[in-house]
């Protein structure tokens, strides 16, 4: 629009103008000096735009976010401001972002939970002391604290609380707050209800310090006191449903109460594992059947993981317990007190936990008890000690065990492969994708959950069930095998006049940097080197990992004693 009026439009004048550079060149590009018109007579439009200009330059005007002066100045000149441009890059970027913040062991819900929930959770909870309990009878010692049972000295709290465990730890019990603390907000029904940790103040002459953690007291027994009863699994069945079932004993009700049992055990490990806890030590004796909630907790965090934030801590002397643990036992048993680096850490988390799956270590110590449950004969530690040994034998393959043990079982041993092979054989299905050597061919606790074992309608499945259940097969193939092949596939028919490139020639393959010719011979030569430098990287993380400066550093969050 032309400014015909005879004032001379200053942007520097208006207050809203000066910080508008862009603006300002623009103004003294186009407008030039005016003068009032010759004429006596004003039209009706020439004084509107008088008004307008009067406005804008005496600086009194609405600031040009609001009133687009760029509109009432140069309608079509002015750049227009329309805000934030969503671009289908910007989309997918994001989306890829979230995707990997929100992948197990979750990095944003991790922030979360360190700097909102455990921070709000610090302002209200109640805080104890050790002279507020009285200790009762001692419910179990370790290699690293006492546990007792125990309540309030206080009648009004004690009522309120009931009966309480108390564990007195060395060392190891700041990871077992930690975790008890972390799972209390993500997982709580995974685990024994935690109710305060804090540091022992230290009396003198006295050398390691000691930690109070506090549990609600879940029930009498554990998973294994209950599989030493020849009663095993009926004894549980009461446990679970509160009576006694009018229903003739027999293996399709002691497969249906091991489901059960199998079903809490993935539920609670499931918990765990999504919040990115590894618990390492998980065997009968650390599932306490909870009255009040009729199902298993896990117990004994001692020698649990946290892959979120990289805690990572065994004490030197820590063994995890020989009969329970997978195969990759002393990978994680020799590492020492070790804290990396919170952001690597924490960074890397979702990449380390695809690679690695260490969730599995627990699935195979899971499917030894599914094992324990089905077969009479493995439950004492000397029997599950020589299948282990057995098992070792045959390189973890357990269809392979089967065939050497099968043929000359003795009644106690067949009983647990009937079982199993109810239902068209869906449970040894499942135990022997618990039960593997490697890791990461393991079911997931999620994966196992799915599984149409847990199926109550038995053998009938559905077309749907019938699709899951392939899909479980589907994603049970080890595709790292699959790679392995093609390369195989190609070293072999590399070189015409031997039939194969040799393991010498693949090494020197690994090496060379492609040359012009033989496209076939480039090809393999880029994927070897693919896949060392990949190897290279995830060692130097490694290592990274564990060489950072060890100290207990997430220690400072626990409460000490006042
Ligand atoms: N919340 C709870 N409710 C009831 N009993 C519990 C609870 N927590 C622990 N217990 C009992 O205390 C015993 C020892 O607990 P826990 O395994 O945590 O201690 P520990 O010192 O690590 O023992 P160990 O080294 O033998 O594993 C358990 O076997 C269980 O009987």
């Amino acid at each position: 629009m032309a400014t015909t009026t005879g004032f001379r439009l200053s942007s520097t004048t208006s207050p809203f103008f000066s910080n508008t550079n862009l603006l300002q060149r623009h103004n003294r590009r186009k407008l030039k000096p005016l003068s009032l018109p010759p004429r006596a007579g004003v039209s009706p439009e020439t004084v509107s735009d008088l008004v307008q200009q009067l406005v804008v330059g005496v600086g009194v005007g609405l600031p040009c976010t609001v009133m687009e002066c760029g509109d009432v100045i140069y309608r079509s000149t002015l750049p227009r401001n329309d805000g934030l441009t969503v671009t289908a890059q910007g989309a997918a970027l994001l989306a890829t972002a979230a995707a990997y913040l929100w992948a197990t062991p979750g990095v944003a819900p991790g922030f979360f939970d360190m700097f909102v929930l455990a921070f709000l959770e610090r302002l209200f909870r109640p805080s104890f002391r050790k002279d507020d309990f009285v200790l009762g009878k001692k419910l179990g010692e370790g290699a690293f604290g006492v546990v007792y049972k125990a309540s309030l000295s206080n009648p009004k709290a004690s009522s309120k609380l009931g009966d309480l465990v108390l564990k007195k730890a060395t060392e190891y019990g700041a990871v077992e707050i930690w975790m008890n603390e972390r799972v209390r907000r993500a997982c709580a029904n995974s685990c024994a209800d935690f109710v305060y940790g804090f540091l022992e103040r230290k009396s003198k002459g006295k050398g390691a310090e000691e930690y109070c953690l506090i549990w609600r007291f879940e029930g009498e027994d554990t998973l294994y006191d209950l599989m030493q009863s020849k009663e095993f699994p009926y004894n549980v069945e009461t446990k679970i449903l509160g009576d006694i079932q009018d229903l003739p004993k027999g293996l399709g009700r002691e497969n249906r109460i091991i489901q059960t049992v199998m079903r809490q055990l993935l539920f609670a490990l499931d918990g765990l594992h999504s919040t990115g806890i590894v618990h390492r030590d998980i065997k009968p004796q650390n599932l306490i059947f909870s009255e009040a909630a009729r199902t298993f907790k896990i117990i004994d965090l001692g020698a649990a993981t946290d892959l979120r934030v990289g805690i990572n801590y065994i004490p030197k002397e820590f063994l995890l317990d020989p009969r329970y643990t997978a195969p990759e036992q002393y990978i994680m048993s020799t590492q020492t007190p070790s804290a990396p680096s919170v952001p690597v850490a924490t960074a890397l988390s979702p990449v380390l936990w695809q690679l690695n799956r260490p969730d599995r270590f627990d699935i195979y110590s899971l499917g030894l008890i599914f094992l324990q449950m089905a077969f009479p004969a493995l439950r004492t530690d000397s029997s599950l000690i020589q299948f282990n040994r057995q098992l070792k034998r045959v390189n973890y393959d357990l269809q392979a065990w089967r065939r050497t043990v099968e043929p000359r079982a003795a009644p106690d041993l067949r009983k647990g492969f009937e079982i199993l092979d109810l239902d068209g054989g869906i449970g040894w299905e499942l135990l022997s994708s618990m039960i593997r050597y490697k890791a990461r061919r393991r079911v997931s606790a999620k994966a196992a959950l799915a599984h149409p074992y847990f199926n109550r309608e038995g053998l009938g499945l559905s077309v749907m069930q019938n699709l899951r259940l392939q899909l479980f097969r589907a994603t049970q193939k080890d595709y790292s095998e699959a790679a392995d092949w093609i390369i195989g596939l190609m070293a072999r028919s590399g070189s015409e006049s031997v039939g194969g490139f040799t393991e010498a020639q693949l090494q020197e393959l690994r090496e060379i940097e492609p040359k012009k010719g033989s496209a076939q011979r480039n090809v393999l030569a880029s994927l070897l080197r693919v896949q060392r430098k990949i190897i290279k990287t995830l060692n130097e993380t490694m290592d990274e990992l564990t060489q950072q400066r060890k100290s207990l550093w997430w220690s400072r969050w626990i409460p000490r004693e006042e």
